[in-house]
């Protein structure tokens, strides 16, 4: 299917995927996926789950291989411990017997990176840990054991984490689930401010768009071996999900939310979650429900 982005030289591609194809056994995920983001453009994986949104991240981060095509990140093929590549997960409380400070944290993050050895290495870590830990403006707790904090700031040190290395792609994988409102919001703005301050390349798994549906530039729209690209206002319409679901699906707005009704998956649950109402920034009023 047609890529809709506007032309970027694929030396400047912060993410190339051409002609990418996902198969495990004879159950092929995807295929015939072409797509090509701009630095700095925040882009949406959606789709029910089992659609393959987290096996696509994992080609990006070289942790699975295609099946066919290539997958190229800012001009060279995707590899694991890629200096380049950023990588937030779902926020998982670590308990309290975690050894590791905030810090610790986020210097995990210098994984790959080759900042020379011995006292130059460690000086060189430590100016980008403190960089990292002030983008996300966490340096009041940095130095507090890990598991000690709230479910939000171990979150924003994982931002940090993704951050340490000044990547030039961010992969996200469900970075709002189980966060407060408060926190979802908190994080989305710091993803944003990333993308726009450093023209990091954002792609961004979510079950749910309205948290971040004024930061979307794109979406894909995974569904059972298909795919839709394009702006939220292209792809997420009653038309283009039906034929994706192959029944009849409706997306109503309701106001400045996305409510989808008639997939019979989770995604129905957009209905009832809380998110951001265009021009009103990341600001959100009602709770997310994740059942
Ligand atoms: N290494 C593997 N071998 C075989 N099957 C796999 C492997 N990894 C993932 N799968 C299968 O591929 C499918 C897609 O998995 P994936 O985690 O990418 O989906 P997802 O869209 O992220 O789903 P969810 O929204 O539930 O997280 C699932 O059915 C999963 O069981």
């Amino acid at each position: 299917m047609p890529d809709s982005s506007p032309a970027v030289e694929p030396e400047h591609a912060a993410v190339e995927l051409r002609n990418a194809r996902l198969a495990f056994g004879d159950r092929t995920l995807w295929a015939d996926l072409d797509l090509t983001v701009r630095p700095g453009e925040f882009v949406a994986v959606l789709g029910p789950n089992g659609a393959g949104k987290s096996s696509l991240l994992k080609v990006l981060l070289g942790q699975l291989p295609l099946s066919g095509g290539t997958a190229t990140i800012a001009g060279s093929p995707a590899k694991t411990g890629n200096a380049h590549v950023g990588y937030v997960p779902q926020q998982k409380s670590l308990d309290e017997g975690v050894p590791l400070r905030g810090r610790d944290l986020v210097g995990l993050g210098v994984d790959g990176h080759r900042w020379g050895t011995g006292v130059r290495f460690w000086k060189t870590r430590r100016t980008a840990v403190d960089a990292a830990i002030a983008q996300v403006g966490a340096e009041s707790y940095a130095n507090a054991p890990i598991g000690s904090l709230s479910g939000g700031e171990q979150q924003r040190l994982r931002i940090a984490q993704a951050l340490v290395g000044d990547p030039r792609v961010l992969l996200c994988d469900e970075p709002l689930l189980s966060l407060d409102i408060a926190n979802q919001h908190l994080v989305s703005a710091l993803i944003d401010r990333r993308r726009r301050d450093h023209d990091t390349a954002v792609l961004f798994v979510t079950h749910e768009i309205n948290p971040i549906l004024p930061l979307v530039d794109r979406v894909l729209y995974l569904v059972d071996g298909q795919f839709r690209i394009g702006t939220p206002t292209e792809v997420m319409t009653s038309e283009v999900l039906s034929e994706l679901y192959r029944t009849d699906v409706e997306v109503l707005e309701v106001r400045g939310r996305l409510v989808v009704v008639g997939t019979g998956d989770a995604i129905d649950a957009l209905g009832s979650a809380g998110g951001l109402r265009p021009g009103e920034g990341v600001h959100h009023d009602h709770h997310e429900d994740h059942a």
